[in-house]
């Protein structure tokens, strides 16, 4: 059985189905994708609530990197890759013809499942995507890096060699930098593709209770191959099977009385 945490657990669940328009960060509809001739998602469509933890999880190749993938367009570096239907963020088609998808990126920042700070201090990773913004001024750069440290639970580790080359950090402390720079910018959602497979216990549990801060300003989507994870850090889980949707719920629903015997075979391990 997997426990799900006290504060999932407890929190108002929200009608996921009928969500309105100001609680909504993302709305996914009949989302087919195909890779050449093969597909890999099938008619999705969900809504994805606006400051809250959503968990993908399901089998290994069920399509959960797939779609979170294509809420910041990164599928369109993969050249085989043709999607239909479509996402809207915030009310706005991402795949509408005049979308700059360097702007959505800045918009939707993602973190990936091994750590990939730049070969540069911590200082300049952070502020990375500002000075790609052409900003300058060297005390806004200072109080975003600050901030954006800060947030990802890292600043008091680090406060005293801002310059050294951010190498030098653990695997969980850069991957806590990388969450850092995606703040700094400060986005509307964070995808986070299973960020903590490559980390020790207790980094992962470090890192688990900064998911569960990041979404008072962030809308947070995240793939997990651990359920217990999932249940532990969202408010909200997707299950998916060979590239379907197969049940959404609230965690603890979908944790404790699943509607469809899929999710129940998978949550009590009978596959996957
Ligand atoms: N770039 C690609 N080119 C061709 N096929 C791909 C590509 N990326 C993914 N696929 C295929 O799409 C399907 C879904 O893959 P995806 O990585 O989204 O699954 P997943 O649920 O995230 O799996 P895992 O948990 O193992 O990471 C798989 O059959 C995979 O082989």
């Amino acid at each position: 059985m997997i426990s799900v945490s006290p504060t999932t657990a407890n929190a108002q669940a929200l009608d996921l189905a009928n969500l309105t328009e100001a609680q909504t960060a993302l709305e996914i509809k009949d989302l087919n994708l195909y890779y050449g001739s093969k597909q890999a998602l099938f008619d999705v469509s969900m809504k994805i609530p606006k400051g809250q933890v959503t968990a993908f999880i399901g089998p290994s190749g069920c399509g959960k990197s797939t779609l979170l993938r294509c809420i910041n367009r990164m599928n369109d570096l993969v050249d085989i890759c043709r999607i239909e239907g479509q996402i809207d963020l915030h009310g706005t088609n991402i795949y509408g013809r005049s979308v700059d998808v360097a702007a959505l990126r800045r918009r939707v920042g993602m973190v990936f499942q091994r750590p990939n700070p730049f070969p540069k201090s911590i200082y300049e990773n952070v502020v990375y995507g500002l000075r790609l913004q052409g900003i300058k001024d060297r005390r806004v750069l200072d109080e975003a890096v600050e901030r954006s440290l800060r947030g990802a639970a890292l600043w008091d580790e680090v406060k005293d060699r801002l310059h050294d080359n951010a190498f030098g950090l653990s695997g969980g402390q850069q991957q806590r930098l990388v969450i850092a720079r995606a703040i700094a910018i400060e986005p509307e959602v964070l995808l986070l593709d299973e960020p903590t497979s490559a980390l020790d216990p207790i980094s992962t549990l470090v890192i688990e209770e900064l998911i569960n801060e990041l979404k008072s300003k962030y809308t947070v989507v995240i793939v997990t191959h651990n359920m217990q994870q999932a249940a532990r850090v969202s408010d909200q889980t997707a299950f998916m099977y060979m590239g379907e949707l197969i049940e959404y719920a609230d965690t603890n629903t979908l944790f404790t009385t699943p509607s469809l015997k899929k999710t129940e075979d998978y949550i009590t391990g009978r596959y996957g």
